[in-house]
C-alpha cells in the first residue's frame, strides 16, 4: 500500500499540486502513520470479527438450552450498550482525525526548523520558533485534553457495563434455581455462556476508541485517495482545457522557399510559444496572448518587474501550471524514425501531443528525457552520495540506498523500478565516474573531491555547500544530461561575474541552448532576444510583453 500510494502521490505531479495549492494536511503523514494504522487495526479487527463469530456459534447452543429468554436480555443489554457508547463516542472520530492532524502539523513545524536551521540562527529566530512551536503543540494539547475527556466518559460506561455483567444472568436464573428446576452449577455455566456471548455482542462497545481512532484514519486516507484520482483524472481530461504543452519528434520545417530550399535558422525551431495567455491557479492573469519562437542557440533572457509573472511562464513551460489558455509546442526530440513526410510541396508535422503521452503519469513522466531541463534558483539537494547529486534526477537508479548509505539486502519485490511506460524515450546513458570528476573540473567544483575525499561521500549537502556551489553543482547536473534547451530561473544568481561567465560559456559549449530568468544586467552578454513581461493591466485586455533583440557587442560596453 505504502508503494501504491508514493507512486500515485509522485505522479502527474500530485505532490507539487497538494503542496502548492494547500489541498491537504501533511501528505506524508497520511502515507507513513495513517496507512501504519488502517493495515495493523484492519488486520487485528478481521482477527477479533474472526473470533467472535466462531465464540457465538459455539457458546449460543448453551445458553440456549439453558434458558432461552437469557437471549433476549443479552440482545436488549448488548443492543442499549452500544447505541449509549456510540452516543457518548460521537466525537470521538473528528478529535482523533484532528489529533492526527496537530500531531502531524507540530511534527513538521520541527522538521522545519531541522531543515531551515541556517536562516533560523542568522535571524536568531530560536524565541519566535518556540512560540510558534509551542502554538502547535498547544494545540495538539488542548485537542488530546478533549479527547481524553471523551474517552474518559466512554471508558467509564464501559466499565460500569462489564461490571453489571456479571450479576446479569445470575439475576435472570436466579428464581429459577430457587424453585429448584435448576442446580447451582447451570447458575455458573449460564453466566460464563453469557459472558462470552456478550463480548461477541458488544465488540462496539468494548472497541468504541479502537473504531473511532479507525473511522479518523479511513477518513484522512479516503480524502488523501480522492485527491490522488483526481489529481490523475484531471491529467486525463479535455486536453482543449487550459494550456497544452506538445512535444513534437520533428522538426517544424517551414514551406520551402521558391528555389526549394529551407532557411538554416528555420530548420532550428526548438520551442513554438501560440497565444499563451498564463495564469494563477486563482485564475490572476500574468501573461496574456504571448507569441513567440526560439531557435537552436537563440538565448532567450526574460526580464521583468518582481512578481510580473516571470518564473511563472516557466512553470507554465514545465506544466506545472495549466491554468491559462495557448499552446507550447516543443520540438526537442530527435526526428530520425519521423521524418516528416512531404507531399505535394506541403510539409505534413507529426506530433505527439501531451495528452497522448499521459499514459500512466500524464505529462511526460521526466522532462528531462524530451530533452529539456530546468535550473531552479535554490537547487535541490537530494539526501546521499556526491555521485547521486550528480546523477540526479536523470538517473536515480543509485538512488536506493538505506540512510547509513548501505544497500538493503534480501529480495524486495516493491523496491524494483517500475517497469518504463512505452511512451518514455530513452535516457542518455549514464556517464563514467571520469565524467564526473570532468564535470566538476568544468564547472570550478574540482577541490569537491579532495574537501569531502571521493564521489562517494554521503552528506547534507544543503549545509555544507555554499549556494553559489549548489548551484555550479546543478549547473553539472545540467552538463551531464546534455539536454537540448534549458529553463534557468535566476540560477546563477548567488554566483560572481567571472563563475556565471564561465557557466553561460560552458553552457553554450555543450549545444544547449537557454532561455534564462534574471534580473542582473551581466545576464545580457549571454543571451540573444529580450523578452520583457511588464505587470499586467487589469483595466486593459493588450498584451504585456514585448522582444528585442539584444546587441550583444553594445550590452559588453554597458
Ligand atoms: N501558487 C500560487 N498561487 C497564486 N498566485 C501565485 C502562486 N505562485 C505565485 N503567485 C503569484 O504570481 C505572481 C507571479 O509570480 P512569479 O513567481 O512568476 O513572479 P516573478 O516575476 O518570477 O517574480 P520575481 O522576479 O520576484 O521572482 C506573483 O504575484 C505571485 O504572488
Amino acid at each position: 500500500m505504502t508503494k501504491h500510494y508514493m507512486d500515485r502521490y509522485l505522479s502527474n505531479q500530485a505532490f507539487y499540486k497538494i503542496q502548492s495549492q494547500s489541498m491537504i494536511d501533511n501528505p506524508d503523514q497520511r502515507i507513513v502513520d495513517d496507512l501504519n494504522s488502517f493495515t495493523g487495526t484492519a488486520l487485528s479487527f478481521t482477527v477479533t470479527i474472526f473470533d467472535a463469530v466462531i465464540d457465538l456459534i459455539s457458546f449460543s447452543n448453551i445458553l440456549f438450552s439453558i434458558y432461552p429468554p437469557l437471549f433476549a436480555v443479552l440482545f436488549v443489554y448488548s443492543i442499549g450498550g452500544t447505541v449509549i457508547s456510540i452516543y457518548l463516542g460521537k466525537n470521538l472520530v473528528s478529535l482523533n482525525f484532528m489529533q492526527e492532524k496537530k500531531e502531524a502539523d507540530f511534527r513538521y513545524g520541527l522538521v522545519r526548523v531541522r531543515e531551515n536551521a541556517e536562516s533560523i540562527a542568522f535571524y536568531s529566530g530560536e524565541a519566535n520558533e518556540m512560540q510558534l512551536l509551542l502554538q502547535r503543540f498547544t494545540s495538539a494539547f488542548k485537542n488530546m485534553s478533549k479527547l481524553l475527556i471523551c474517552s474518559r466518559n466512554v471508558d467509564f460506561f464501559t466499565s460500569w457495563y462489564i461490571y453489571l455483567v456479571q450479576i446479569l444472568p445470575a439475576a435472570v436464573v436466579a428464581p429459577m434455581y430457587f424453585s429448584g428446576k435448576i442446580g447451582f452449577g447451570v447458575i455458573n455455566q449460564s453466566t460464563s455462556a453469557f459472558n462470552h456471548i456478550l463480548d461477541d455482542f458488544s465488540l462496539i462497545v468494548y472497541e468504541i476508541q479502537a473504531i473511532s481512532a479507525f473511522a479518523a484514519v479511513i477518513n484522512r486516507l479516503g480524502e488523501f485517495d480522492d485527491l490522488l484520482d483526481r489529481s490523475k483524472s484531471e491529467c486525463h481530461s479535455d486536453p482543449s482545457e487550459g494550456i497544452s504543452l506538445i512535444y513534437s519528434n520533428v522538426k517544424s520545417l517551414p514551406e520551402p522557399e521558391s528555389n526549394g530550399s529551407i532557411p538554416i535558422q528555420k530548420q532550428q525551431k526548438l520551442v513554438d510559444i501560440e497565444h499563451l495567455t498564463v495564469e494563477t491557479p486563482s485564475g490572476t492573469a500574468l501573461v496574456r496572448n504571448l507569441s513567440l519562437v526560439i531557435n537552436k542557440n537563440e538565448h532567450l533572457l526574460v526580464t521583468g518587474p518582481s512578481g510580473s509573472g516571470k518564473t511563472s511562464l516557466l512553470r507554465a513551460m514545465c506544466g506545472l501550471w495549466s491554468t491559462g489558455k495557448g499552446k507550447i509546442i516543443f520540438y526537442v526530440k530527435d526526428g530520425e524514425d519521423n521524418q516528416p513526410s512531404i507531399s505535394s510541396g506541403a510539409v505534413v508535422l507529426e506530433v505527439d501531443t501531451g495528452s497522448d503521452k499521459c499514459g500512466e503519469l500524464g505529462r511526460p513522466s521526466n522532462r528531462n528525457y524530451e530533452g529539456i531541463f530546468f535550473l531552479p534558483q535554490k537547487p535541490y539537494m537530494v539526501l546521499g552520495t556526491l555521485r547521486q547529486q550528480l546523477l540526479y534526477p536523470t538517473w536515480a537508479e543509485d538512488a536506493i540506498s538505506t540512510a547509513d548509505g548501505t544497500k538493503p539486502t534480501g529480495s524486495l519485490p516493491f523496491l524494483k523500478q517500475a517497469p518504463k511506460s512505452e511512451h518514455t524515450s530513452e535516457k542518455p546513458s549514464k556517464p563514467t565516474t571520469e565524467d564526473l570528476i570532468q564535470v566538476l573540473e568544468d564547472v570550478r567544483l574540482g577541490n569537491l573531491l579532495s574537501r569531502f575525499s571521493s564521489l562517494d561521500t554521503s552528506n547534507d549537502w544543503s549545509s555544507v555547500l555554499s549556494l553559489g556551489e549548489q548551484q555550479r553543482l546543478a549547473f553539472a547536473r545540467l552538463l551531464l544530461s546534455k539536454p537540448k534547451l534549458v529553463l534557468l530561473d535566476e540560477s546563477t544568481s548567488a554566483l560572481d561575474e567571472a563563475n556565471e561567465a564561465h557557466l553561460y560559456q560552458q553552457v553554450e559549449k555543450a549545444g544547449i541552448t537557454y532561455i534564462s530568468v534574471g534580473h542582473r544586467r551581466t545576464l545580457y552578454d549571454f543571451h540573444k532576444k529580450n523578452l520583457l513581461i511588464s505587470t499586467v493591466d487589469p483595466s486593459s485586455a493588450e498584451h504585456n510583453w514585448s522582444i528585442e533583440s539584444i546587441d550583444r557587442e553594445a550590452s559588453c560596453n554597458l
